[in-house]
């Protein structure tokens, strides 16, 4: 191969691989293992990229990324399915009550596709395929949510008094919330998991521990308990931390722990004072709780 040829093909092909060590792009780290490469460039077409590698391998590389974003997709998409289904045959058999399924799933559908995202390539298309789950759940609820079609199953289990529109309030807010911090925060920012964190666990747990032991109600609002809170508090806080963990365990996060606990704290003590406020009928908690978190957690982490 000629040396032209050579240099035709490495400006064609428009990106770098990074294989040796890992690339630190201001406090977080992108895994640097054979499978996990940061092609941060997925387009060879992309200009001002320089690619040390033959066109082939370049292209086998991008396949690779789509391969596993497609397959990632599908798993997150069964998953999500499978995980409202079997709150539906839970409550169906009378095993848990409407309420109790309605919340389990707010806690867990959030946090598990939290979970998932590492399993996404680190491609630049990789958090839009992630994205792609809640859309297609979005679109689910606004279906049934407007009775297009009917699912006994979803609004049971999502659905605090098993009308269809309810499915158009909370559980799309909820939906919309997952996307935006995916789209905008994905793996790159503390933001988008612990206000995911907040909303998830911590106005879940705030409902159920509420519910059963909140007899001593919070004095600027008569819906809310003091049990329910400090519960919002607490889960809220070691979910979120323990998020963080998950993500800097994995590379993503490079954290300093002791301003961490303390940045995190404060995050979780807006929220909760948010959700606390006798503000329900304004503005969904689904809404105010992970918004007000974004802005705190911004303030706190910087990035
Ligand atoms: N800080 C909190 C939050 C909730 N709760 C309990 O959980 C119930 C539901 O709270 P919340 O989720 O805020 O009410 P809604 O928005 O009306 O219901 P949902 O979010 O379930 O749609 C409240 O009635 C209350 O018993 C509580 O005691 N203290
Ligand atoms: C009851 C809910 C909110 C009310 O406060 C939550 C509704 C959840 C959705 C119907 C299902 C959302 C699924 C997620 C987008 C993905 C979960 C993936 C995971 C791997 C299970």
């Amino acid at each position: 191969m000629t040396t032209a040829t050579t240099t035709l093909l490495s400006s064609s092909c428009s990106f770098a691989l990074l294989r040796s060590r890992p690339t630190i792009i201001r406090r977080y780290v992108i895994p640097t293992t054979t499978h996990d490469h940061p092609l941060r460039f997925s387009s060879p077409n992309r200009p001002g990229l320089v690619c040390r590698e033959p066109y082939y391998k370049c292209r086998a590389a991008i396949t690779g990324d789509l391969l596993r974003d497609v397959g990632a997709t599908a798993a997150v998409l069964v998953g999500a399915y499978g995980l409202v289904r079997s709150f539906d045959s839970l409550t169906k058999r009378n095993i848990i009550q409407q309420s109790l399924s309605r919340k389990l799933v707010h806690i867990m559908s959030g946090l598990l596709f939290v979970v998932s995202w590492p399993i996404f390539s680190t491609s630049m298309e990789a958090r839009y395929f992630a994205s792609f789950v809640p859309l297609v759940n979005c679109v689910r609820l606004i279906v049934h949510g407007l009775s297009l079609v009917k699912d006994e199953g979803l609004i049971k289990s999502v659905t605090r008094e098993g009308k269809p529109e309810e499915l158009l309030k909370g559980p799309l807010y909820y939906v919309l919330m997952l996307m935006l911090c995916a789209v905008v925060f994905w793996r790159e920012s503390p933001i988008g998991v612990v206000s995911l964190g907040m909303m998830c666990a911590g106005d879940g747990f705030a409902d159920i521990i509420g519910r059963r032991f909140g007899s001593m109600k919070i004095f600027y609002n008569p819906k809310k308990s003091w049990a329910g809170s400090i519960s919002m508090f607490i889960s809220g806080f070691l979910i979120s931390s323990g998020m963080l963990y998950y993500y800097s365990v994995l590379g993503y996060f490079e954290l300093d722990w002791v301003s961490t606990m303390g940045r995190v704290a404060l995050v979780c003590l807006v929220a909760t004072v948010v959700e606390s406020l006798p503000t329900t009928h304004l503005i969904d908690d689904n809404i105010s709780v992970p918004l007000s978190s974004m802005l705190a957690a911004y303030l706190s982490f910087g990035y």
